[in-house]
């Protein structure tokens, strides 16, 4: 990998730090709005299938203009296009990051289209005949299954990216899921969440899928198990395991060595929380169909292709990503918040905690040198309007300055008369009322105001829209990642405590607390007993 300036090496960070220092800490967006009547337009637009309004950020055109500086300097163009060429840029892990070509098509892509992808090169040229060709034989046997009206549950059995992208999705498209199949989604070992799903379905009419990249995972393997002792044990003699159980990895031969003969495989440059395009995505295929599937893939293409193309200055992954350096690095805000005014993107926090944060919560460099800058902020959220009666109230009065990111769809999928107007009318007045404060009473009642948020805005909640969504989120993720100059797609932090665990858990059963800190050898003794 070649050296490149560290962000905080740049000329462009100097000047950003003065610029903060000047104009950005004392920075009231509601002035801006009153001297500039181009504000609005200069800071929204429209990407595909998502308009964005920035305008209401604290930021104004010379810091966005040195955080493109900042960008060039740090490389962000070549660090791109090396990860649209397939070069190593997971360099811990030495692998290519290639998601995007699971979704190298355009959006109306048929399946015969879908074989001349849109992007090419060497490297797409000579992966793209299997991932058509996996693809091809995952979205079949997502129609069989949809049309086997014997199986009315489908249970995915995952965790982390094996189970937040498609439970994520499949919720938010619950509009367009096939009536009749019931989707479950078990991640925790926790036997409370297995067992709560056995006790809805039966096994003649269930189809598991075990979902997992490395097919090793613990938490994961141990329902699996358990679910299919469970179907055996249910099924009694005769029982056809092969049926009803299917798996989603990149480890076949592990698949097939705990007896599953239907296993869809991806490659290891998809990472797990990029993986839902990939056969990941089977349970949100067998929701939503083909053409649904399809259609998602195409809206997460069309925002590929803005990504690649747009010029940085209209690059909405780009303008994100570096917004969100300009708020953790230079204002310190060390969180944001997620607010989706849609009931189906219920999920999108959690699944964004993992993206975001597993992404690039990291303290060194590509280079594993310790960084003087802060790096990945806490993501969080609940969908409006509920957030609004639980915490809302800091985000408005508190001491911290919490960035807040609206997002709305125009068309509901439902006709509840006057729902959907209230729910919009809420989301444009909280933006509002951030914004613009309230000084006509003092004390308890009083609102500072010019409080930062984004907002986007899409047609409706429908697969193409929803496939622009996440990419767009992906891309704005890789953006910030490259300019802290951190390693995006590796997560060696999870890998520590997975260790420990596997200390403890005889240490349970036998009461050995030998070699644990006092802390953990009490607590230890608290569960012995149990054991
Ligand atoms: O798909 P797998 O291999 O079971 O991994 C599940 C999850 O575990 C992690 O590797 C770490 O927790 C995630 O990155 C991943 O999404």
């Amino acid at each position: 990998m070649t050296q490149r300036l560290r962000c905080d090496e740049t000329p462009a960070w100097t000047a950003l730090q003065a610029h903060y220092e000047q104009v950005g800490r004392h920075f009231d967006v509601r002035a801006d709005f009153e001297h500039n009547p181009d504000r609005f337009a200069q800071f929204s637009q429209q990407a595909p299938h998502v308009f964005a309004d920035l305008s209401k950020n604290r930021i104004d055109a010379q810091a966005e203009a040195l955080l493109l500086q900042l960008a060039e300097q740090c490389g962000l163009v070549e660090h791109r296009d090396a990860m649209f060429a397939g070069g190593c840029i997971n360099s811990t892990e030495h692998r290519a990051v290639m998601h995007y070509l699971l979704r190298n098509q355009a959006v109306a892509a048929t399946s015969q289209e879908a074989a001349a992808p849109v992007l090419r090169g060497a490297v797409a040229d000579a992966a793209m005949p299997e991932v058509n060709a996996t693809l091809r034989a995952m979205l079949a046997f997502a129609e069989a299954v949809r049309a086997d009206e014997q199986i009315t549950d489908i249970v995915n059995i995952g965790i982390g990216g094996s189970d937040l992208g498609p439970q994520m999705a499949v919720v938010a498209l619950q509009a367009y899921a096939i009536p009749g199949k019931r989707f479950h989604f078990v991640s925790n070992v926790d036997g409370d969440e297995l067992g709560e799903v056995l006790t809805q379905i039966r096994p003649h009419s269930t189809l598991f899928l075990v979902a997992s990249k490395t097919f090793t995972t613990r938490e994961t393997m141990t329902n699996a198990h358990s679910a299919r002792q469970w179907f055996l044990d249910q099924a009694g003699p005769g029982a056809d395991l092969g049926r009803h159980f299917a798996a989603l990895t990149t480890n076949l031969e592990a698949a097939q060595a705990f007896g599953i003969r239907t296993t869809f495989g991806f490659r290891d440059w998809v990472g797990g929380r990029y993986s839902m395009w990939s056969a990941i995505g089977l349970p949100l295929a067998i929701a939503i169909g083909e053409a649904g599937f399809r259609a998602l893939l195409g809206g997460a293409h069309a925002m590929d292709q803005h990504f690649l193309t747009a010029p940085l200055a209209k690059n909405l992954p780009v303008r994100l990503g570096l917004l969100d350096v300009w708020y953790r690095n230079f204002h310190g805000f060390s969180s944001r918040s997620v607010a989706p005014y849609h009931h189906g993107l219920r999920r999108l926090p959690a699944y964004l905690q993992q993206l975001e944060m597993e992404s690039n919560g990291k303290r060194v460099d590509v280079h594993g040198r310790a960084l003087s800058y802060s790096t990945s902020p806490v993501v969080w959220g609940e969908p409006g309007t509920n957030g609004q009666h639980a915490f809302f109230q800091m985000i408005h009065q508190g001491t911290d300055i919490v960035p807040v990111e609206f997002i709305a769809v125009r068309e509901p999928a439902h006709d509840m008369p006057g729902h959907h107007a209230q729910l919009v009318a809420n989301a444009l007045a909280q933006a509002q009322a951030l914004l613009q404060g309230r000084s006509d009473a003092g004390g308890h009642r009083h609102f500072p105001g010019n409080r930062p948020s984004s907002f986007f805005v899409m047609e409706r909640m429908e697969p193409v829209t929803l496939g622009a969504l996440i990419a767009l989120y992906e891309h704005r993720v890789f953006v910030s990642g490259s300019i802290w100059g951190i390693n995006s797609f590796d997560q060696w932090g999870v890998e520590l405590g997975k260790q420990l665990a596997q200390d403890i858990q005889p240490r349970l059963a036998t009461g050995d607390v030998h070699g644990l800190d006092p802390s953990t050898a009490g607590l230890l003794r608290q569960f012995r007993p149990r054991f």
